[in-house]
């Protein structure tokens, strides 16, 4: 892939898991750098990725060809304000991975500017990455092709049309893994209530989500409702669990779940 310098403007979960991935992928330490408000230039994060490591975001973007605006939706404007004061950020790729801020607050905060919306999650970090894409119609095909091929470096990605599109794929990406912990932490409690020691506890859901991930992902030609109907044994015990889970509204409560995820998204852009 194309390689230019890219500055993170905000160096937590979210950054840090792009920059491994990224790392990790072979892309050249010596490009990037992240900038945090307590960031010394000899962190962790330098040390374990070889990475720059700055406190003085305007500096960093100064020499950036890309930047990556990575801080909290709240702390947006604030960390704007001096680059739009400061840098000439007409020539440069904008990426923002933020949640609940448009396009056209960012137009308010940095002028018109080349800005791409990508919604990443956090396996990001181990090259499994799942992201949205949406650019602007006046954003070139080389920096769109240069933000899809580098988010690919670290997973899956997917394009929309629209951006409002985005928000969707907080609900069904962004914030998924959150969801399959929550799961993954209520069958490991369970597990430990039935009298296994945590580690195993743990091993058993793990293993079961590793691989009922991975059987999803190698049987494309099968429906994911197939697979379930293949562990399913009529009056067996799994038939017994779905319909506990099917009497509580599983269906239900994922989909007011992933709206509830969308609404705030929405929320926030109207507030920010
Ligand atoms: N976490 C996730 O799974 C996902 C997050 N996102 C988006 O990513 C963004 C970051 O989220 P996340 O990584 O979870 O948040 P974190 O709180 O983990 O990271 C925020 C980072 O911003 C830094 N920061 C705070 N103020 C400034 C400043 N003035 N200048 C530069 N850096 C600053 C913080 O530094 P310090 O620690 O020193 O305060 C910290 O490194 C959010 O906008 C979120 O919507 C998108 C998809 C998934
Ligand atoms: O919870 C959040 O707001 C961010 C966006 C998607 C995942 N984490």
């Amino acid at each position: 892939m194309q390689h230019r310098k890219i500055t993170f403007i905000g160096a937590g979960n979210m950054a840090k898991a792009i920059i491994a991935g990224l790392v990790n992928g072979g892309y050249p330490a010596d490009l990037i750098t992240a900038t945090s408000p307590s960031m010394k230039q000899d962190s962790p994060l330098q040390a374990q990725y070889g990475i720059h490591c700055s406190n003085d975001n305007v500096e960093s973007a100064r020499q950036a060809d890309v930047v990556v605006l990575s801080v909290k939706p709240q702390m947006m404007a604030e960390v704007c304000t001096p680059l739009h004061q400061q840098v000439d950020l007409r020539g440069k790729l904008i990426l923002s991975i933020a949640a609940g801020v448009s396009v056209a607050r960012f137009t308010q905060l940095l002028g018109p500017v080349n800005l791409i919306r990508i919604m990443p999650n956090t396996p990001s970090l181990i090259g499994l990455g799942m992201s949205g894409l949406y650019a602007p119609p006046q954003i070139s095909p080389q920096d769109r092709e240069f933000t899809a091929q580098l988010m690919q470096s670290v997973g899956e990605i997917c394009w929309v049309n629209e951006e409002s599109g985005i928000n969707s794929v907080i609900a069904a990406a962004g914030s998924a893994p959150a969801y399959f912990f929550l799961f993954m932490e209520a069958m490991q409690n369970e597990s430990e209530r039935l009298g296994f020691e945590p580690e195993t506890a743990r091993l058993l859901v793990q293993q079961a989500a590793l691989g009922a991930a991975k059987m999803v992902v190698n049987n494309p030609q099968l429906d994911i409702a197939t697979l379930r109907q293949q562990v399913t044994s009529k009056g067996g015990t799994t038939a017994e669990a779905l319909r506990v889970f099917n009497e509580h509204g599983l269906s239900e409560t994922v989909a007011s779940a992933m709206q509830a995820a969308i609404r705030r998204a929405d929320e926030m852009e109207k507030s920010l």
